[in-house]
């Protein structure tokens, strides 16, 4: 085998902004497995870390992106150079609303660190309530400021994604890391980590039932399907849906972290939920690769992944809100896609294409499959991006209630008397699905 050698490198970069000094002068470096070390100073927790570093090219919104499960075990350099102006606000949702309990996009911090040109002492916004760096201090998240995050980027967009080290207060001192010692988030599973161990309802009085599988869902997935009136039950990822999914009009497939041959169980399920059932399927990012393994697709490893919420996907068919020919701008966060191939399998066809790199954005049911499933990379829920897809959600929660009453006609046909008595009293059963799962 042939072995790169490694050579050392060293930058240093000097804040040129006033207002964005660091809150301390704990020396840090971020160290790439790769040989390059960035020096600068510490914010956040003086801790150090090891996780795979990734950049996003999201100008606003670090409080969503920090938040999003997707991100954990990543180092996240933001290439917008001032990062933590607006703050953090208060991420707890009003107790009277629908909502999913909180603001952003989880209860806490999930990405392993974060790395800035410059992060913003000053902060200013009507629901702020904290810096980013009070902020990482409370979740123990080291912080890295004043490097040149531009030149990690060129860096990471030629070579890829790369296992790296930030090293605070006295480990910055020491050399880097052995080659052998970087933590490869990638062979773990990731989402069993962060997805719900028990089933839990939210919305239970809403009309139309659906199932979230959740492999690590950022809340705005669920908000959009509650805010939509379903009534949403959300599962640990490797339940067997096929039990109980008689109860439901429609299962949707959440976001998550890690490599997705880690839940190869889950595409397994899937495959008989495609076998026999023949309801309303969407998933997104993770759930759209599970639906795509299940479909029998390959997922690979793409060399830098797309993180940003300027993605440009170009639609390949219309259906719902999406029309065939349109470029819809987009959120996205993976470092993994669907395989194209030629032949599609039977049965399924893409749907979106990604402008830039021509990777799989989507993927559908085809119209004669006697199936309605789309997936799709990027994130129509945004939180933090464009709302150009967002309507996919519409026509998710439409045809999940087209099934609902589809099933009630036929049902009233046999025994309309049995439908009323049933009317709405059965959803409320959380124990009995706890069982299901125990
Ligand atoms: N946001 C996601 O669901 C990401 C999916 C997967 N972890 C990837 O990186 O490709």
């Amino acid at each position: 085998m042939i072995t790169r050698p490694i050579i050392r490198l060293s930058f240093s970069y000097r804040s040129l902004s006033t207002h964005a000094r660091s809150p301390t002068s704990i020396p840090a470096v971020l160290h790439l497995k790769t040989g390059q070390s960035f020096t600068g100073s510490s914010f956040g927790a003086p801790r150090s870390i090891f996780g795979e570093t990734v950049f996003s090219t999201s100008i606003t919104s670090y409080t969503e992106s920090m938040t999003d499960p997707s991100y954990r075990g990543q180092i996240l350099v933001f290439t917008t150079p001032l990062i933590g102006n607006y703050g953090v606000p208060h991420n707890i949702a009003p107790r009277d609303s629908r909502d999913v309990g909180v603001v952003l996009e989880s209860s806490g911090i999930q990405c392993a660190a974060v790395v800035v040109a410059d992060v913003a002492e000053k902060f200013s916004h009507y629901t702020a309530i904290e810096s980013l760096h009070t902020w990482c201090s409370r979740y123990k998240v080291p912080g890295l400021t004043g490097v040149d995050t531009r030149a990690i980027t060129r860096l990471l967009r030629d070579q890829g994604t790369t296992l790296g080290r930030v090293a605070v207060g006295d480990d910055a001192a020491l050399p880097p890391p052995n080659e052998n010692e970087y933590w490869d988030p990638s062979q773990e599973n990731l989402v069993d980590q962060i997805s719900t161990k028990e089933p839990y309802v939210l919305n239970p009085a809403g009309d139309v039932r659906i199932a979230v599988l959740d492999f690590g869902a950022k809340a705005n997935i669920a908000r959009a399907l509650v805010r939509r009136g379903a009534a949403v039950t959300v599962l640990p990822w490797n339940y067997d849906f096929n039990v109980i999914r008689d109860k439901f009009d429609g299962l949707f497939l959440s976001n998550g972290p890690g490599d997705p041959q880690q839940c190869w169980s889950a595409a397994h399920k899937l495959r008989t939920t495609l076998d026999e059932w023949r309801k309303p399927i969407f998933g997104i990012c993770m759930g759209h690769q599970i639906i795509g393994m299940a479909a029998g697709l390959d997922a690979y490893r793409m060399t830098f992944g797309n993180r940003g919420h300027n993605q440009p996907v170009l639609a390949l068919a219309s259906s719902g809100s999406i029309r065939a020919g349109r470029v819809y701008v987009t959120s996205q966060n993976h470092q993994y896609a669907l395989r194209l191939q030629d032949p599609f399998p039977e049965g399924w066809e893409p749907f979106f294409i990604n402008c830039n790199d021509s990777s799989v954005e989507g993927i559908k049911s085809t119209s004669d499959s006697n199936h309605r499933v789309w997936g799709v990379q990027f994130h129509p829920e945004s939180a933090g991006g464009p709302l150009d897809t967002m309507e996919m959600f519409t026509d998710f929660v439409a045809e999940c209630r087209a099934e609902r009453l589809k099933a009630r006609f036929a049902k009233a046909s046999v025994d309309t008397g049995t439908i009323l008595r049933e009317k709405e009293s059965a959803f409320n059963d959380v124990p009995e699905l706890t069982a299901v799962a125990a």
